[in-house]
């Protein structure tokens, strides 16, 4: 049973209880909750190593070889603990966007076809609807040649716009939940504000799992924050309270590792288009 449900219907866009994972018998991550309302922004942040990434894995399904799984991980209200990802009911969709947008996306199939797949697999658009919607989503992400972009390659195009492209993509498979895992992290700073800012446009009504290392993105960008130290979640809060009073020393040193002063990442700042 999931005690502490919340959100539109009642039903969590993620709901995460109990979590461990191993992997070729290395316990790694520990006893992991996450509850995540649709619209609502939840960054999990820790240093490099401390399982972000394994998390994030074992809710899009995507864990690798030798991993074992104990706990539950429910999308959209539904049981998805160790399910394949194409296995997975329509309302259980989680769509993601990765650190690397080169690698990310197919270098040698045009922006178009690439968004045109889950438009038609996942939303049911046919014919010239798909053309409409891919312009529609790009405009949205911020790109501001849309017909240009639709013919290029990633190659044909700079970091952020691969980035906005990535997210264009997650946004058109209409998935309740949206997993980012360090989607900034490869951009320089104005860049990484005007992509913060379409993440934010982009989850109104979906869930955001955020996956950062970096405490100024998470409280740009999301409401409540969990800290993950070796596996284990050390601390749970609201971003706001993150900088001014963290809890855990762990928490402290990751806040002092960052650059909070960044105006660029503030919420409500103006983004850029690029
Ligand atoms: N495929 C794997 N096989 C064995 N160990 C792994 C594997 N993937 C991750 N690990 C280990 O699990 C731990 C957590 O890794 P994870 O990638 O989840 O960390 P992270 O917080 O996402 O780090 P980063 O910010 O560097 O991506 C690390 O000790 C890592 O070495």
């Amino acid at each position: 049973m999931i005690p502490d449900i919340v959100g539109a219907g009642g039903r969590p866009a993620l709901a995460v209880r109990g979590l461990s994972i191993s992997v070729h018998g290395r316990d790694l991550v520990h006893d992991v909750d996450l509850t995540v309302a649709p619209g609502q922004r939840l960054a999990l942040i820790g240093a490099s190593g401390s399982g972000k990434s394994l998390t994030a894995g074992a809710v899009l399904g995507h864990l690798p070889p030798g991993a074992r799984v104990r706990g539950t991980v429910q999308v959209g209200g539904h049981d998805v603990t160790g399910v394949h990802p194409a296995r997975r009911p329509a309302a259980a969709r989680a769509a993601a966007v990765a650190q690397d947008s080169l690698t990310a996306l197919n270098p040698l199939v045009p922006v178009g076809a690439q968004l045109a797949t889950p438009l038609r697999r996942r939303a049911g658009l046919r014919g010239p609807a798909v053309a409409r919607r891919s312009v529609e989503l790009l405009i949205a992400v911020g790109i501001e040649d849309p017909a240009r972009v639709l013919r290029s390659c990633a190659g044909e195009l700079s970091g952020g716009q691969r980035q906005r492209v990535c997210i264009a993509i997650a946004l058109a498979s209409e998935a309740g939940l949206l997993v980012a895992d360090e989607p900034t992290t490869a951009l320089d700073l104005v860049t990484q504000a005007q992509v913060v800012d379409v993440v934010r446009r982009a989850t109104q009504e979906a869930g955001l799992l955020f996956i950062t290392h970096d405490v100024a993105v998470a409280v740009a960008l999301c409401d409540t924050a969990v800290v993950l130290a070796h596996g284990r979640v050390v601390e749970r809060c609201s971003t706001a309270d993150l900088a001014p009073d963290p809890q855990h020393a762990y928490t402290r040193d990751l806040v002092a590792a960052t650059r909070l002063d960044s105006v660029a990442l503030r919420p409500g700042a103006p983004a850029v288009a690029g």
